[in-house]
């Protein structure tokens, strides 16, 4: 799913005209949620992720681990189709990934960065935009689709504010917003980007046990983020990207300092004099 609004994605270019009811297709499949297969993207010839390969089963909670420049985002807008990859495969259920992107099956939940948060759009309208999938080319909302936006807007919290301008938000506030729209979706697959990042407490927790009631509910959900202390919480597994997966395992396992060095490139568990990222390393080690 686009938006007008969504700086990196051009929103008129992959409308199609008709859309199946996304309601006939959301049966999870026998195939992985999603099988990423060898997949390597340049920007000019410098490249950002390298035969990226990870495969995500049905009802799973996946983090993205790496540090800045790893590769993460990159690898959110290949499976979103807004970068295209030199080579390999994105799969969603067993179809193509843009296969699946028509049918609406993936939601994207975007850097806050990649928003134009001046668009004069309002928050009920956002989450609406999770509906096009299951609407006609005019977009005319129906019931149905009413329904389902105030529905996700109780469920986030956000029903007060349905009026506002996303601008008059606050970063929690605006990430409930993005996760309301891809629960009004009701997509299979669900990606976010660093969807903590100035994000408060209350909001955090909020969209954890939203997270994991889609989870429950088996929907499959990739989740890039920086705080390593809520691995464990949030996701089932977890995956080091350093342009490419380097590990894929439990957050256990992948929260090992040796694991985590293969990602970061030194070891965050160090004590404060010998990196940089000792605080993490400290919370993580108490
Ligand atoms: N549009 C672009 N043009 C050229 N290079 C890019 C572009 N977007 C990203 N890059 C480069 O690709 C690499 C991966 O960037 P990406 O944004 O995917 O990393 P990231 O892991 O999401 O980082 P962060 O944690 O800071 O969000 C970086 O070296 C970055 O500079």
């Amino acid at each position: 799913m686009t938006l007008p609004f969504q700086k990196t994605l051009p929103f008129q270019k992959t409308l199609p005209f008709r859309r199946r009811d996304a309601s006939q297709i959301r049966v999870p499949s026998s195939s992985a949620a999603l099988e990423i297969s060898n997949v390597t993207v340049r920007y000019k010839s410098r490249a950002a992720i390298e035969n990226v390969n990870l495969s995500l089963d049905w009802g799973r909670v996946c983090g993205l681990i790496g540090t800045n420049g790893s590769g993460k985002s990159t690898l959110f807008k290949t499976i979103m189709g807004v970068v295209k990859p030199q080579s390999g495969t994105i799969q969603v259920a067993g179809l193509p990934s843009a296969q699946a992107r028509r049918r609406s099956m993936i939601s994207y939940v975007p850097q806050s960065e990649d928003v134009d948060w001046t668009f004069p759009i309002s928050v009920r309208d956002v989450v609406m935009m999770g509906r096009y999938g299951s609407q006609n080319w005019l977009r005319t909302p129906r019931e149905t689709d009413r329904d389902a936006v105030s529905t996700a807007l109780e469920t986030v919290g956000m029903a007060d504010f349905a009026h506002r301008q996303i601008g008059q938000l606050s970063g929690g506030q605006r990430k409930r917003v993005f996760v309301a729209r891809a629960i009004a979706q009701n997509s299979s697959v669900l990606l976010l980007d660093e969807p903590f990042t100035g994000v408060d407490k209350t909001s955090e927790a909020l969209i954890t046990n939203l997270l994991r009631g889609l989870a429950a509910e088996g929907r499959s959900i990739l989740i890039s983020t920086h705080d390593l202390t809520s691995l464990p919480h949030l996701c089932d597994e977890a995956a080091l990207l350093n342009q490419r997966i380097v590990l894929q395992d439990t957050p256990e396992v992948v929260l090992q300092p040796e694991n985590l060095a293969l990602a970061f490139g030194h070891n965050p568990l160090a004590p404060a004099s010998a990196n940089p990222h000792s605080a993490t390393a400290s919370r993580l080690a108490g």
